[in-house]
Order: C-alpha cells, then sequence, then structure tokens
C-alpha cells in the first residue's frame, strides 16, 4: 500500500502532538521513526494504520483520504496492516499458537493454512517448542516475539512497529530484528525507535522533534549527536 501523509496535524486536546507532517512511503519502504520520548513516533505510526485522525492536513492510502473512508472501509484497508504497539498484550486464556491463530481465524484463513502459517512465524521467531505454553509462563522478550509472531502471521503489507526491542537482550533484539527483515520483504516496514536500531540498519530515517518531521532522508547520525547536544 501506498502510504502519505500531508501537512498532517494530530492534536490531543489542545495539545498539538504532530505538526504539518509531509511524508510520502510508497510500498517496498523500509524506515525508521526515530526522536525522543513524547516527540510523537507512536502517533505518526498510528496516523498512518488510521487510528489517529487528522486534526489538519491529511493521510493517503493509495491516494485515498483515510478520513473519506466509511468505519467499515477503513477497517476492510486495516487489514493490510500489521501493528506491533508496545501495549500489545496477548490473551492470557490462550496458548501462543492460538493467540497466532486468533486473527487468521477472525479473517477466515481456512484451518490448514492459518496452522501452516502458525507454525511457520513461530518458528520464524524462535518459538515452536513454547506454542502450546500459556502466555504468563513466557519471559518479557518470549512475549513481544509471540506479538510479532501473531502480527506477522496476517502477512501484511505494511508493518509498524512501535519500539521492538524496548526491554529486549541483545540476543533476543538481534532474533526480532532478522524476523522482521524476512517477514516484511516486499512489503512496506516502518519501526519506531528511541535511537537508530543497530540490529536493523534500514536505509531511511524519519526524525521528529517536538512532532515536526526535521529530518527524511537516508542514515544520518550526526542527528543524534545534536540531539544529545541540545539535552538540559
Ligand atoms: N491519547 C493521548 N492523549 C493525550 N496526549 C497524548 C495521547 N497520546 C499521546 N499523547 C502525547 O503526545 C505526545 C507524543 O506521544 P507519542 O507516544 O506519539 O510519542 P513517542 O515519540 O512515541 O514517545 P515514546 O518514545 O515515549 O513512546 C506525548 O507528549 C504524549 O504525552
Amino acid at each position: 500500500m501506498d502510504l502519505r501523509a500531508e501537512g498532517l496535524t494530530v492534536r490531543h486536546g489542545a495539545r498539538t502532538v504532530l505538526a504539518e507532517v509531509a511524508c510520502a512511503l510508497p510500498p517496498g519502504t523500509q524506515a525508521v521513526v526515530l526522536g525522543r520520548s513524547g516527540s510523537g513516533k507512536t502517533t505518526l505510526l498510528k496516523a498512518f494504520a488510521g487510528l489517529s485522525p487528522a486534526f489538519s492536513g491529511r493521510v493517503l492510502w493509495d491516494g485515498q483520504d483515510v478520513a473519506g473512508l466509511s468505519a467499515a472501509e477503513r477497517r476492510v484497508r486495516q487489514a493490510s496492516f500489521g501493528m506491533v504497539f508496545q501495549t500489545d498484550a496477548l490473551f492470557d486464556s490462550l496458548t501462543v499458537r492460538q493467540n497466532v491463530l486468533f486473527p487468521l481465524t477472525r479473517r477466515r484463513v481456512p484451518q490448514d493454512e492459518a496452522h501452516a502459517r502458525a507454525d511457520e512465524v513461530l518458528g520464524a521467531v524462535g518459538l515452536t517448542d513454547a506454542a502450546d505454553t500459556l502466555p504468563e509462563r513466557l519471559s518479557g522478550g518470549m512475549k513481544k516475539r509471540a506479538g510479532l509472531a501473531r502480527a506477522l502471521a496476517a502477512r501484511p503489507s505494511v508493518l509498524l512497529a512501535d519500539d521492538p526491542f524496548a526491554g529486549l537482550d541483545p540476543g533476543t533484539a538481534r532474533q526480532v530484528a532478522r524476523v522482521l527483515l524476512e517477514v516484511s520483504r516486499g512489503g512496506t516496514l516502518l519501526v519506531a525507535a528511541p535511537e537508530a536500531p543497530v540490529d536493523l540498519p534500514l536505509p531511511r530515517w524519519l526524525y521528529l522533534r517536538g512532532g515536526r518531521l526535521v529530518y527524511d532522508g537516508a542514515p544520518a547520525p550526526e542527528l543524534e549527536r545534536e540531539q544529545d547536544e541540545v539535552l538540559p
């Protein structure tokens, strides 16, 4: 899907969280959204997914203004998105495999295919042995990988991952990075992170400061240094 933001401003109450953001993400884009805590990274991901309404400006999906779609149309198109957010929760009463199967069943993917896909993604995130385990018995990193498996099983054409490396040990972070790259191949991958993830060197950086997109281009490590220098 072709994603585009034009003069996108998002407000929460009186607070402007994104200001006049303009950027184009053609299909196959691989980019990282960087910026300090509170700079608007999560809000930008949500806006692209049609979950944070524009106060002014717009988000376009394949050229169509998201605000102009009916709720039903929006839901249908949102099926192309895979979202891994910080607050994602697994269903406690379902095993890891059942959690991964859940969205597939809801989308009426035939059972045999759903099980094959679940096995494939669970293998990719290294959770084959934990497939029949309940989430309460998993470590934080395993839960994160299970959430990722659930998003990936739907084969989204746009994968939005919000700080997928938070709280992971370096080995698990590398594994998650590898899975993100492998499974999103050909589709769009947008990853928000507080600093450039070493294990996931994506070719494009979108840099937010105070809700403004201050940089959109090739990786520019000097931006992160600049940011450190202005910190009090
Ligand atoms: N639902 C909401 N209501 C009010 N304010 C909100 C809401 N969601 C986000 N904000 C505010 O908007 C600003 C941007 O939040 P956002 O989560 O997009 O930033 P972020 O860059 O992802 O931060 P972090 O790295 O800490 O997750 C923050 O100041 C936050 O407090």
